[in-house]
């Protein structure tokens, strides 16, 4: 049986990634993850483990925060970005969706979505807007007037007009009622479905080891727990550090490990 760090098809892959922010700020240490071909993938931790950089360095986007890569590398199959400007990692079929405060206000939720495509197929509209209804109900409002979910359908709607491979979500569920998550969540899963890889960073543990089929937690810029997210989603380990499960009876030890059943 195969080792879980060689996993099958990787098509994105982060290896050994160190980057920083100016002399002072290592932000991430050494960090390797792979997202497969049709995977969803997340990544976990607390505030300021690194979440947002490392979806900054696979985006492209690290040198507009001031940072970066001083070490490793990310490649799409097989094929390194790290010099890639960020359009040319969007051509790749690498996309981020925005925050969903992020947007465009004045404009009317069609007007958002062409900026996410341009040359997008009529097709492709009709994708987004049968995941996302309520956009299609919405097409010619200002996207102002949305409430905060329906904005980060939005997000999600634009990132999906250029057609990702694999689509790089921070935190979709950020400050949403719990119904509105959900219903993002079960979008996500569809989005999946469709053949879109996905990378969802998330503090909602509990929900992103629902949706995912992997999943790595990030401490303080270092990768210190991977392992397939039902693994993680049964341990005592995660449920009592991520999921909130307290059990004074159960010491919590917490080190670089994976938890595998490859691991015996
Ligand atoms: N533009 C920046 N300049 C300097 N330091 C930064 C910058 N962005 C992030 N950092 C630092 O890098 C570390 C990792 O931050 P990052 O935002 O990647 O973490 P995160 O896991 O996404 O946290 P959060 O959940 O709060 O967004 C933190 O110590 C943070 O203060």
């Amino acid at each position: 049986m195969k080792p879980p760090d060689v996993r099958a098809q990787a098509a994105l892959s982060v290896r050994d990634l160190t980057v920083s922010y100016g002399r002072a700020v290592r932000a991430l240490h050494e960090v390797s993850l792979d997202v497969p071909q049709g995977e969803i993938v997340t990544v976990l931790g607390a505030n300021g483990a690194g979440k947002t950089t490392l979806m900054r360095a696979i985006s492209g986007t690290l040198r507009f925060h001031g940072g970066v890569v001083s070490s490793g590398k990310v490649t799409y199959s097989g094929v390194s970005l790290n010099t890639s400007p960020a359009h040319r990692i969007v051509e790749t079929g690498i996309v981020q969706a925005p925050e969903g405060r992020r947007v465009f206000g004045r404009m009317t939720v069609e007007e958002n979505l062409k900026v996410g495509g341009f040359h997008a197929p009529e097709s492709t509209k009709k994708r987004v807007f049968d995941l996302f209804p309520v956009l299609a109900e919405r097409r010619k409002q200002r996207a102002s007037l949305l409430s905060g979910g329906e904005q980060q359908m939005l997000a999600m709607g634009r990132a999906l007009m250029a057609r990702p491979k694999v689509l790089l979500l921070d935190e979709p569920t950020l400050g949403l009622a719990p119904l509105m998550a959900q219903t993002i969540a079960r979008t996500v899963k569809e989005i999946n479905e469709q053949g879109t890889s996905v990378l969802l960073v998330e503090q909602n543990a509990a929900l992103a080891l629902r949706l995912a089929d992997y999943a790595y937690v990030l401490d303080v810029g270092q990768v210190a727990l991977r392992g397939p997210a039902a693994e993680l989603a049964a341990s005592d380990e995660v449920r009592q550090r991520y999921l909130g499960i307290v059990d004074e009876q159960i010491p919590v030890a917490f080190g670089t490990r994976t938890l595998s059943r490859w691991e015996g």
